[in-house]
């Protein structure tokens, strides 16, 4: 069974608390961060990640789409993240800044936008407690799954089998019932969902049956 991740980025900020709520049969509650230069988009800053923590007792999953993610992992350790994914195509020096994410004592991840190769990133899995693979172009929810990352699922699961066995494999954009299972079938073990979970009424049915039909 797979764990989900809801992406806050598709909920109502008016009432975040509530919406938080709504999902806490989940796993982990994903939170996009965008600086509107590594992604055409602003979103989410540290405020939001401590309003969202003091929201819940599920651990956040941080996501920085921003550039030189160095100059923040700080303000969003203090904000209560408990993953910190930094995007490979933003990071000169990738090992470094997974040694800075886990200096400050919580999990570091590392993010691939769909058309990065999966062999950016062979030479530090062992080191991360997590891979993201964008299954859309970072930046908005709402997006078409791009079916063409399957493959880099299943390339990323083969190298977690033989260094690193604990990996989290997460998946992020246009997961839905259907996507949802092809991303598990290729070995993934997280799946973020935003507009899917969010849309529907019935937000903690939705978070369920994500789980039920990755079995
Ligand atoms: O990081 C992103 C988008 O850049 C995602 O986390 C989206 O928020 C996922 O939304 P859906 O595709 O599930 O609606």
């Amino acid at each position: 069974m797979a764990m989900i991740a809801p992406s806050i980025l598709s909920a109502d900020f008016k009432q975040l608390g509530n919406d938080i709520e709504a999902v806490s049969n989940a796993d982990y509650i994903h939170v996009d961060v965008m600086d509107g230069k590594f992604v055409p988009n602003i979103t989410i800053g540290p405020l939001i990640v401590d309003a969202a923590k003091r929201s819940t007792s599920l651990p956040l999953d941080v996501h920085l789409m921003i550039e030189d993610p160095d100059r923040y992992v700080g303000d969003f350790v203090k904000a209560g993240a408990d993953i910190i994914t930094v995007h490979v195509e933003a990071c000169t020096h990738l090992h470094r800044t997974i040694q800075l994410i886990k200096s400050h004592g919580v999990k570091a991840g590392v993010a691939l936008n769909p058309h990065t190769p999966v062999a950016m990133v062979q030479h530090v899995i062992e080191d991360v407690d997590l891979v993201l693979l964008m299954t859309v172009n970072p930046g908005f929810g709402g997006q078409s799954f791009i079916q063409a990352v399957l493959p880099k699922i299943a390339e990323v699961r083969k190298f977690a089998n033989e260094v690193n066995e604990e990996l989290l494999i997460e998946v992020d954009g246009g997961v839905n019932e259907e996507t949802a299972k092809q991303c598990v079938e290729h070995g993934a073990n997280l799946l973020v969902a935003g507009s899917h979970i969010y849309k529907q009424n019935d937000r903690k049915q939705a978070v369920e049956r994500l789980k039920s039909i990755t079995e």
